[in-house]
């Protein structure tokens, strides 16, 4: 499988009131083409500033991202990402069919871009819905329509930043399944952040679970469940079961070697 995204020696540091905060240090993986890989880690732990990095948004202090082979320096025009907070996301003086347009505006002619809207409405299930607007509908709803509009943009890259946590739970588990399915049926690959365990193994082909901060990566798990998955047989299987405590050991007391960087177990002093 051709390597999508490579992220080498990734580090930041944010200016802080007491001197330098190192948020994330030394963050290196790859993501490969068509993969979902979810990343999971310790509130506060630098999963933000991953993204944010990733999708060019902030510059980081050292390493690189690369998406195809090519730096990234700004925001590449082949990526979306997918927030937590739909509320501030979609606009709401536009229409549901407007909103999931508006990322195509300059690339396609307007039969073109109502032709991919009208498509990605229909996978996500909001075909109804086109002429409403957001503040006419449901959280769950108002998430898929976020999702219809990443997904409308084909990009090459589909970022989700905790995009399912501000929805209720049964909501959560069909949004969940929406996205496996139409990342099989578009090929998509996903670098997906979740605070949530269960959720990193029923998505992912890998799960990759991050220290606290300065976030660095624990383990990279292969989730050896078949392709197909299901909310309660998967769930209930020996070997999701095994996998989540797999993960929940690793976030609860990772290995040592690997949740301090290098420099700090060879006892040098940090001078940030
Ligand atoms: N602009 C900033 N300036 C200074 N510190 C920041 C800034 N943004 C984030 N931080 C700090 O960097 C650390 C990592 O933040 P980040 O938001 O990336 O973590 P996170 O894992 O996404 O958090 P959460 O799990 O709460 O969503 C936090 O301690 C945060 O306070």
């Amino acid at each position: 499988m051709p390597t999508m995204l490579e992220v080498t020696d990734l580090g930041h540091r944010y200016a802080a009131k007491d001197g330098v905060y190192t948020a994330i240090d030394g963050l290196s993986f790859t993501v490969g083409s068509g993969e979902l890989v979810c990343i999971v880690g310790p509130s506060g732990c630098g999963k933000s500033t991953l993204l944010r990095s990733v999708s060019g948004l902030l510059r980081p202090t050292t390493g690189q991202v690369r998406l195809h082979g090519n730096l990234v320096s700004g925001v590449p025009a082949d990526l979306a990402v997918v927030f937590q907070d739909y509320s501030r996301s979609l606009f709401p003086w536009l229409s549901v069919q407007r909103n999931v347009e508006f990322p195509l505006r300059r690339a396609l002619g307007r039969a073109e871009r109502r032709e991919r809207a009208r498509q990605a409405l229909e996978q996500v299930g909001l075909t109804g819905a086109a002429g409403k607007y957001p503040w006419q509908l449901s959280g769950g709803m108002q998430q898929r329509v976020a999702i219809a509009r990443a997904l409308a943009y084909r990009p090459a890259l589909l970022l989700m930043d905790e995009p399912f946590a501000s929805v209720d739970a049964q909501t959560r588990f069909e949004l969940e399944d929406l996205l496996l399915r139409v990342r099989r049926e578009q090929d998509t690959t996903v670098l997906l952040v979740t605070h949530d365990i269960d959720e990193s193994v029923y998505l992912g082909d890998r799960v990759l679970v991050l220290s606290k901060s300065p976030a660095r990566v624990v383990a990279d798990l292969t989730v050896d469940l078949p392709a197909e998955r299901d909310q309660i047989t998967t769930r209930e299987s020996e070997r999701f079961v095994a996998m989540r405590a797999e993960v929940a050991r690793l976030l609860h007391s990772p290995p040592a070697e690997v949740a301090a960087p290098a420099r700090e177990r060879a006892g040098a002093v940090v001078g940030e």
